[in-house]
This record gives structure tokens, sequence and C-alpha cells, in this order.
């Protein structure tokens, strides 16, 4: 297929081209690099710089199978301290990019949805028919397109698929996490063991979890990638579907602390510091929709393997 990625600069888009060009497909990435980097675009795509309500001078050149849709602000945090650029890239570049989509006959949609768009789930493992009540703008923004995907589906046919990431980590095909502002766990924890900081702060130690701090589903960045070639093919006319990717299972932020200081060999200290505002307390996966309607499943699910993957890209 010929297809639109954007934000395939980025760390998830990054990888996700360098997985869709290897099953033989044709990509041009559409990135501004406000937090991608060109030299993460692999060999082999086409690159265009620009802001994703430009795809239609992309989309317009050339006839495309399928837009996958990266390119996003994704900061908790950040969404709650200054939510207006969350709901303008996010949902106003989304409606921009849908608009190229209609106009230029595009049948395939694919979605980088999140698990933020649960907020405090009521019962763990999550299914896609849990309740969502995000607790971040960030994840009320996902929430919204999904919502605008069900329409466009439902009302102009469009093959749309939205996967809810749970958190990726690690690396693959030489591509890694390499945010200029870091601030998600493990490739901080890696900075600690590489000695770029002294110590990781541990986000609040008073959770409602078995030892007081968050749960997570760290899910390989390979895996992930390899959902969105199989979503390509599960796309049909009309129907807008929605699942989660992870691996079911959940570690706390000191499991994370603790495997890394193993993998890496390091004593990796940690500092208690108060709780991040927006993150809930338990986000674990239950993938069994992916299993089912893309025939998916994680085949490195082991947290030290997931860790020690983005340690052979940073490690000194
Ligand atoms: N990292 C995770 O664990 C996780 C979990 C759930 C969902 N997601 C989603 O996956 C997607 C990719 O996340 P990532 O971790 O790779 O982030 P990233 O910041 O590494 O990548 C995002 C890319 O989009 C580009 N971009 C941003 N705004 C743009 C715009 N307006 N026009 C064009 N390009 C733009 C950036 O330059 C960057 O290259 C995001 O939509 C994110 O919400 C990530
Ligand atoms: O220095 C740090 C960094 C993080 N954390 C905690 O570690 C957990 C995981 O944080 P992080 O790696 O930042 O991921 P999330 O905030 O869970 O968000 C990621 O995972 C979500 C899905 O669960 C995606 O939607 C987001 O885009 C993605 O950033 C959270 O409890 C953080 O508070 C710390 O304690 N110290």
């Amino acid at each position: 297929m010929r297809l639109l990625v954007t934000g395939g600069a980025g760390y998830i888009g990054s990888v996700t081209t360098a997985v869709l060009l290897a099953a033989g497909h044709d990509v041009t990435v559409l990135d501004d690099l406000s937090t991608g980097h060109r030299d993460a675009v692999p060999p082999g795509a086409g690159f265009v710089e620009g802001d994703v309500a430009d795809a239609g001078l992309v989309l317009a050149a050339e006839r495309h199978d399928g837009v996958l849709h990266f390119a996003a602000r994704s900061l908790v945090a950040d969404s709650v301290a200054d939510p207006a650029e969350y709901w303008h890239v996010n949902v106003g570049g989304t409606l921009a990019l849908l608009d190229a989509v209609r106009k230029h006959d595009v049948p395939r949609f694919v979605f980088s949805s999140t698990a933020a768009v649960y907020g405090e789930p009521a019962t763990t493992p999550i299914p896609e028919t849990a309740e969502t009540r995000p607790t971040n703008p960030y994840g009320a923004s996902k929430l919204a397109v999904d919502h605008l995907l069900t329409s466009y589906a439902n009302a102009y046919g469009l093959a749309a698929v939205s996967l809810r990431y749970f958190n990726v980590a690690g690396a693959y095909a030489g591509l890694g996490e390499r945010h200029v502002r870091e601030t998600h766990l493990i490739p901080i924890v890696l900075q600690v063991a590489e000695g770029v900081r002294e110590h990781i702060q541990v986000n609040g130690t008073d959770w409602p979890t078995h030892d007081g701090t968050c749960v997570r589903d760290y899910l390989h960045i390979a895996d992930l990638a390899r959902a969105h070639v199989l979503a390509l093919d599960a796309a049909a006319p009309g129907r807008h579907e929605i699942c989660n990717l992870g691996n079911g299972v959940g570690f706390s932020v000191l499991e994370v602390v603790e495997t890394a200081r193993l993998v890496t060999g390091h004593p990796i200290p940690a500092v208690e510091a108060p709780r991040r505002p927006g993150d809930p307390a338990v986000l674990v996966a239950s993938a069994d929709r992916a299993r089912n309607l893309l025939g998916w499943k994680p085949e490195h699910p082991d947290l030290a393997r997931i860790i020690a993957d983005a340690w052979a890209l940073t490690a000194p």
C-alpha cells in the first residue's frame, strides 16, 4: 500500500515506518519536527516537513491507500498545565487531516489512541468496553478523536482503526526514545544508569497500589509497530475498530527501577517526589480484542528484555 505516516520522525512513528517498509509498503512521512528528528525517518521513506494540517498537499499529489496518524502532543502533565495546544494539535490538527482524507478518498485511517482515555478504570485489566473518563486533557483530546472516527466511519464509509497503546518502551531497528525534554519513566531511569541524571524521582508513593507507586503495562515498541501492519489489513469500510495494545501485566514504578538495576548493573538511586497531576494509579490492558480481530500477539512481553533493548541503544 501507499501510506502517509504523520509523526514518522518521532519515537513510535519512526519504528512503525521501518516495520511498514520491511512489510513492503511505500511510506511518506509528514512531520513538523516539533518533537521528532529528521534522522529518525528510516531510509526508504519519503519525507515532507510540515504540519498535519498540510496533509492535503501530500495526498493531492498521489493516491494513497491509508494514513497512519501518530503526530500529536502526548505528555500527560503538560496537558494539565497547558491544555490549549493539546486541543489545537490533537483535535484541530486531526480534523484538518481528516478533511484531506475525505477530499482525496483515502480509504484507511489508523489512529494512535491511548490508555489515557480510560482514566481510573473500575476493573483491571481494562477492556475496550470500559467506561472512558480521562483524568487529563491529553486523554480527553484522544477520546474526542476516537468519537470523531466513529462518526466518520458511519457517515463517510472510512475504514478506521484506533489502537489504544498502553506504555510503549524499548528500541527496534536502531531507533529508540530520544525526546529533547524526556518525561517518560524508562528513558529517564536509563539516563540515571548512564550517569546523565543523579536519581529518578518517584512520582508519588501513596497511590492505592501494592507498593504505593503507579502501575503501568509496558509494551515493546516492536510488538506495537507490528500491530499497525495488521490493523491496515483488518480495517473495513464503514467500521471503526478500537483495540487496546498491551501485555496485560502491570509493573509499578519501583519494579521498573529494580528491573533496570538488574539489567544495567547500575545502582539507579530513587527519591520520593509528589504525585504527578493527571496520573491514574493503574493502567493495565486487556488486549483480547487485538488478538481476535488483528491476530496480534506480543512477542517480547518480558520487561527486562524491553529495558535491555532500550539500554543497548543508550548504554555508554
Ligand atoms: N509513548 C507512548 O507510550 C504512547 C502511548 C499511547 C499513545 N501514544 C501516542 O503515540 C503517538 C506517537 O507518540 P511518540 O511517543 O512517538 O511521540 P513523539 O513526540 O516521539 O512523536 C510525535 C511526532 O509527531 C510530530 N508532530 C507533532 N505535532 C505535529 C504536527 N502538528 N504536525 C506534524 N507533525 C507533528 C513530532 O515532531 C514527532 O515527530 C502520539 O499520538 C501519542 O499520543 C504514545
Ligand atoms: O521521572 C519519572 C517519570 C515517570 N514516573 C511515573 O512513571 C509512570 C509512567 O510515566 P510515563 O513513562 O511518563 O508514562 P505515562 O504518563 O503513563 O504516559 C505514557 O503512556 C500513556 C498510556 O498509558 C500514553 O498515553 C502517553 O502518551 C505516554 O506518555 C507514571 O506514573 C509517572 O508518574 C516517575 O515516577 N518518575
